[in-house]
């Protein structure tokens, strides 16, 4: 486990736990994430902005998206001259014009950059002009959030990203919203736009949800509508078409439905097909703003059309999505533990270097499935251990020590339990080393337990001589990534007082690890700018991201351990491990680490996205970060290093990423160097 530790950043709420963090408290079972929902007014609508809010109330959503310019704009700006532009807006040309109903109000623009305007230096000068001056009174009415949508050329890109650069400035208040279709083709033209602008946190994602859906190359859905290779969602149990996986790890600020990717009903309602409901599901827990446009946004195309929707028809869609979001899924055990702490990066706790808190402890504490699993497999070694024995040895108690007891001895209570189960007699010798625990533990013995059945040592496990052997060591030392707080270090020490027989409970734990696409996880981690900071690995769960390819295992640590070498160069490891690139390019921010442990025979615990131990909530993901995001064509691989290096007071990892197909020497754009050289930036202390 990993208690409560210090926050990243002071602005988050704090968290803790097994290598994870504080569980919020008080979210009921029913709870759903809150529904945004919203439609869009187009380009020439005459209706004044009070008439569209009034309009929006009335069909009982939040907020709409309108323009700010009260005509049309004509598809080039040749008519307006070059001091016009650089003239305050008249009044009559705005539909926005004062900040009455901002909060609730995403103004869209409409830009010029395209092939023609890029092209000819006055028209560049103009679109460039045009956008700075709405942007400027987007700024002065202080809106939270502008639309504007991604120029369909690539080749504009670049001025556009530079033109939004310069114009950020007058917009301090607002993010940006970029309007690009849910399609193949989008991706690497949004990327790019991303990378050009820096990965700005500012930047984010409307997702156009046209008619057709994309549909990997490779990928079949069977006559049932379900899917024959699905993915996982981060950060919940579902899983999802590949291809639309990969937008799960974009700042999606907006889902917008066009009318048209709507069927209609027997009864004449709008419903979306099988396949939309999935994916507009997988969002809504991510609390999109969800925009009704109307018909004539097709997913190949980023602009919206000029159909305006009645107040009626919009009702009716407004009603059907909120039907889909009232018969979401019940939101998970896990989900529920996490709520507020998504994405939200904490350093890894340090239990053997400090003494941990009672709130750490608390939250540990959370967490029954673990202890189920420590009773099962207490019970389980006990029933092994006695099936042999004669009645008249089964008298004398089996010995077990509780190692890391904590301040209330949840495992002591596993042993107690575990041994009822199997009918075994037990006495009990539970060790603590950090002395707050001892005065909880102490008193539970007294209250509780009884000295005769439990004894309490104070004492660090590594220097301890106890005058008897055990038969059964338990401890959970493990963190997100198994073995990085220092559990083989602790029970190496602590192994000599197991009979020649004992078994360690657990008896074994592998690291496994994945690539991770999430711009989220690396601007959270760019914006600390501590040194160091894309050095360090965090303890998060992952939400905002994409795996590109199923986990791998790194190495096991078995207990007892089979040798023990001078300065602990048995603990030390090094692997590496190849990742296929699936059928979509992908920029790669590092790699997201899980662990699998037997605790004995087939007990077992897991982190793994695929294989989790339902319900667990000990443990949160590790994210490790690599300095420059990788970029890595379909179909190529990835190869991550890992090494696990100890010192005579530390123990630290350091990683790198590499393009093993292309041999590319690591630099930036092609791979990353290797991370942390030395512990320099992160470590964990003996
Ligand atoms: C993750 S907590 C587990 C607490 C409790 N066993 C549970 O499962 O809820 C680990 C505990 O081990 C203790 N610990 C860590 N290293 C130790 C050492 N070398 N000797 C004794 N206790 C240690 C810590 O102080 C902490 O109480």
């Amino acid at each position: 486990m990993s208690p409560p530790h210090s926050p990243t950043s002071s602005t988050t709420p704090a968290p803790a736990s097994n290598g994870a963090s504080t569980p919020p408290h008080g979210i009921p079972d029913s709870y759903r994430a809150p529904l945004s929902l919203g439609f869009e007014a187009l380009p020439g609508d005459k209706r004044t902005h009070e008439d569209l809010i009034v309009a929006m109330e009335s069909c009982v959503m939040t907020f709409l998206a309108a323009p700010i310019c009260s005509e049309r704009e004509p598809a080039t700006l040749a008519n307006q001259s070059l001091e016009q532009l650089q003239s305050p807006l008249e009044y009559d040309s705005l539909a926005i014009r004062s900040p009455d109903y901002i909060s609730a109000t995403v103004p869209t623009i409409e830009h010029h950059f395209n092939e023609t305007s890029i092209k000819n230096q006055e028209l560049r000068l103009k679109a460039n002009l045009h956008l700075k001056r709405l942007f400027n009174w987007v700024g002065h009415l202080a809106a939270p959030s502008i639309l504007l949508s991604l120029p369909t050329c690539p080749s504009v890109i670049p001025e556009f990203a530079r033109a939004l650069n310069a114009a950020l400035p007058l917009v301090p208040y607002s993010t940006i919203w970029i309007r690009a279709p849910l399609a193949e083709e989008s991706w690497p033209k949004w990327n790019l736009l991303r990378s050009l602008m820096g990965q700005s946190v500012k930047l984010h994602l409307a997702l156009v949800v046209g008619p057709d859906l994309p549909m990997g190359p490779n990928e079949n859905v069977l006559a049932n509508g379900t899917h024959e290779d699905l993915v996982l969602v981060p950060g919940s149990s579902h899983t999802m078409e590949p291809a639309w996986a990969r937008w799960l790890a974009e700042p999606v600020a907006s889902l917008i439905l066009p009318a048209d990717s709507f069927l209609t009903n027997k009864k004449g309602f709008p419903v979306l097909s099988k396949r939309h409901q999935q994916l507009v599901r997988t969002f809504l827990p991510r609390e999109p703003y969800v925009l009704i446009t109307p018909t004539g946004t097709s997913s190949s195309s980023s602009s919206p059309s000029s159909t305006s929707l009645s107040q009626a028809d919009m009702s009716k869609y407004a009603e059907y999505i909120k039907y889909l979001h009232r018969t979401l899924p019940k939101t998970s055990i896990r989900d529920r533990f996490a709520n507020g702490y998504m994405d939200y990066l904490q350093a890894p706790l340090q239990p053997l270097m400090d003494h941990l808190e009672a709130q750490t402890y608390d939250v540990f504490e959370r967490d029954p499935v673990k202890y189920r699993k420590y009773t099962a497999a207490v019970a389980e070694c006990l029933r092994d251990r006695t099936k042999t024995l004669a009645a008249a040895e089964m008298i004398k108690p089996q010995l077990v020590m509780v190692v890391g007891a904590g301040p209330r001895g949840p495992l002591v209570d596993c042993v107690l339990k575990g041994a009822q189960q199997a009918k075994v007699n037990v006495k009990v010798i539970a060790v603590e080393k950090n002395p707050n625990a001892l005065v909880s533990l102490k008193r539970k013995q007294k209250e509780q337990w009884g000295e005769a059945l439990v004894e309490v040592v104070y004492a660090d496990m590594r220097q301890w001589k106890p005058k008897e052997k055990c038969d059964i060591l338990v401890s959970e030392l493990l963190g997100s990534f198994g073995d990085n707080e220092l559990s083989p270090e602790c029970l190496d020490g602590v192994q000599h007082v197991l009979k020649d027989d004992g078994v360690s409970i657990p008896q074994s734990y592998t690291p496994y690890l994945a690539p991770v696409s999430s711009s989220k996880l690396y601007s959270e981690a760019s914006k600390l700018k501590t040194p160091g900071s894309l050095e360090t690995s965090y303890v998060v769960m992952i939400r905002n991201a994409w795996l590109t390819s199923p986990v791998q295992p790194l190495w096991t640590f078995s207990h007892p351990a089979p040798a023990l070498l001078p300065d602990n160069l048995h603990n030390e490891r090094y692997a590496t491990v190849t990742f296929d690139i699936g059928a979509q390019p992908a920029l790669i921010h590092g790699f997201a680490g899980y662990f699998e442990c037997v605790l004995y025979g087939g007990v077992t615990m897991s982190t793994r996205p695929d294989n989790h131990t339902p319900d667990m909530t000990s443990w949160f993901p590790i994210y490790f970060p690599i300095r420059h995001p990788m970029h890595v064509p379909a179909g190529s691989k990835v190869g991550v290093h890992v090494w696990r290096v100890t010192g005579a007071h530390k123990v630290w990892y350091e990683w790198a990423m590499v393009k093993p197909d292309t041999m590319a020497v690591p630099a930036a754009g092609f791979g990353s160097l290797i991370h942390n050289v030395g512990g320099k930036s992160h470590w964990i202390g003996l």
